[in-house]
């Protein structure tokens, strides 16, 4: 936001005083308060980043002290639990409209962010049939002008495709880096020195903040079970056709997957940036938290 010249002052709140020092001295914010309705007194626009399943309480808190005209947002991983849980507490003449930026990495707290962060990378707008127009493309301006993409899409829908290109990859890079830490036979060090990309990158998701994911999974948890129900079923297919040996069926399923990921490609679709470590490299960006 600074380094796009959008936005005057920036009041933080967080629980914890390290925390608060640190996004002090950092530069990150202005101000800092130790409570939510103190961060909120006068601003015109709230952007609450705390998990999914603390939406609710830090919406309940600021509720009563917000600015009449002012705009709440979020970024939260899930889109339609966040709307119920924030909505309720939105006081009238107040926007709220609900935001999703596909960009993040592994790691928690100030240190962790980085100005090219959302640059070319996807932003969602979910608004609530309450949200006024002027609110959300208020809105769009400002995640644009950090470099985001935006789309706009109903958060029932948002939540669908999230289970499918976030959350579900997420559980099974979990799932498998636990596999792996449980098989003896390969110790904990042969894993790390020996992944390869995909794998190094499971091992890299693994270590992402075990709140977020929790409440993640927890309020998103008809879409995932759905695509993990499909994954599954896949997976026990692959696995046949391996026992069977049936070379024929996995060579198909594999041409079929190419030819998606292909097709995908052709059709111009794969507009997501480059990973964050080109990104950041090109605009010169030293955070030692930025993707390797
Ligand atoms: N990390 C990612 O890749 C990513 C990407 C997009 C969206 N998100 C979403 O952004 C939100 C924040 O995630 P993050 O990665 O910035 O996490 P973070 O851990 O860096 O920050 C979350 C902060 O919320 C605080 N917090 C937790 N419960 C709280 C409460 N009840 N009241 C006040 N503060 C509380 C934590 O102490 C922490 O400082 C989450 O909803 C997450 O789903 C994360
Ligand atoms: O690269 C990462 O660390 C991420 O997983 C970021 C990622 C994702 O792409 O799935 C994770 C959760 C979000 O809600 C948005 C972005």
């Amino acid at each position: 936001m600074r380094e796009a010249g959008i936005v005057g002052t920036v009041a933080g709140h967080a629980k914890s005083e390290a925390t608060r020092k640190a996004a002090l001295e950092i530069g990150f914010c202005d101000e800092v308060f130790a409570t939510a309705a103190e961060a909120v007194k006068d601003a015109d626009l709230v952007v609450l980043a705390v998990p999914v399943g603390a939406m609710s309480a830090i919406a309940a808190e600021i509720g009563p002290h917000l600015k009449p005209g002012a705009c709440v947002s979020d970024v939260g991983s899930v889109k339609q639990a966040v709307i119920e849980a924030v909505a309720p507490h939105i006081p009238e003449g107040v926007d709220f409209v609900p935001a999703h930026p596909l960009a993040g990495t592994e790691h928690s707290g100030p240190h962790s962010g980085f100005a090219s962060l959302f640059r070319n990378r996807w932003c969602l707008l979910t608004p609530t049939p309450q949200s006024r127009p002027e609110a959300v493309a208020q809105l769009r301006a400002f995640w644009e002008g950090m470099g985001a993409n935006v789309d706009e899409m109903d958060a029932p829908h948002h939540d669908l495709v999230l289970a499918v290109v976030s959350h579900t990859p997420h559980l099974i890079a979990f799932t498998m880096v636990g596999v792996a830490d449980h098989l003896g036979r390969v110790s904990n060090s042969e894993v790390i020195k020996y992944s390869a990309s995909g794998f190094r990158d499971f091992t890299r998701i693994a270590a992402s903040d075990p709140t977020m994911w929790r409440d993640v999974f927890l309020t998103n948890k008809e879409a995932t079970l759905d695509i993990l129900g499909r994954f599954t079923e896949e997976l026990f297919m692959l696995q046949r056709a391996i026992r069977m040996e049936d070379g024929e069926q996995l060579h198909a399923y594999f041409t079929r997957t190419r030819a998606i990921r292909r097709g995908i490609i052709d059709a111009g679709q794969d507009t997501a940036a480059p990973d964050f470590g080109r990104v950041a490299a090109a605009v010169g960006d030293t955070s030692p938290n930025r993707k390797e």
